[in-house]
């Protein structure tokens, strides 16, 4: 005859419950870390357009940086702001302030290579990372960002423009956030020659 235990005794009630207790803690912790990575994933994404932001350029730029200290390539920084965003919410109202915010960047994915990392800094201000492109590379790629924008612009009849800067960097600079600077930099200067241009600068 075979024992199996006291089948009235509170043991099999206890150790189903422990059982139980065991497989939820299990559970809840793949739960966690499922719903940590999603965290940490959107924390990276800019929920207007879906791009990445400001963040991930920071992390993806400082990655970019590295490779480029070890393979001695050039690497380039696109800058692209929009001009004269305000008025089309002023006048149209917000949502259509973001539905170009959201037309923008599904351009800039259809224009750029997949390797180049397109970001939203935040605002009309867009970044893109061009590993392995030089100065003249990077210009032409502006230029051909800078039409495609304005085209699309005023297919979908709002009356703003582009400015798009290039960054060509030689060197790897001490912090990525100079890198920002640059970008604010070059901006500055399209703007205040009058918007609405290209413009590419090395960056010793
Ligand atoms: N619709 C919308 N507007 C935004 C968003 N984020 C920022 N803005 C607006 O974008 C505008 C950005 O300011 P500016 O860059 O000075 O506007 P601008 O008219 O393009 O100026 P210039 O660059 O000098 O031509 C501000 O009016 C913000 O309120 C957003 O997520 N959605």
């Amino acid at each position: 005859m075979w024992y199996v235990g006291d089948l009235s005794s509170g043991h099999w009630v206890t150790g189903f419950a422990r059982l139980l207790g065991l497989i939820l803690v299990v559970m809840s912790w793949g739960r966690f870390h499922e719903v940590s990575c999603l965290l940490g994933e959107l924390s990276m994404v800019d929920s207007l357009t879906g791009l990445q932001n400001r963040r991930a350029c920071l992390l993806r730029g400082q990655a970019e940086f590295a490779r480029m200290h070890r393979t001695g390539e050039q690497l380039s920084l696109m800058f692209i702001d929009l001009d004269n965003f305000k008025t089309v919410n002023d006048q149209f109202g917000h949502k259509a302030g973001d539905r170009l915010l959201r037309m923008t960047a599904a351009e800039l994915r259809r224009v750029l290579r997949h390797s180049d990392f397109a970001v939203r800094l935040g605002g009309d201000e867009f970044a893109t990372i061009l590993p392995g492109t030089d100065g003249a590379g990077g210009r032409s790629l502006a230029e051909i960002v800078h039409i495609c924008l304005n085209r699309l612009f005023e297919i979908a009849g709002f009356d703003v423009s582009a400015s798009v800067g290039v960054a060509t960097f030689r060197a790897v600079p001490a912090h990525f956030e100079e890198v920002l600077q640059r970008g604010d930099e070059l901006m500055y200067e399209i703007k205040r020659a009058g918007k609405d241009g290209v413009l590419q600068r090395d960056v010793e």
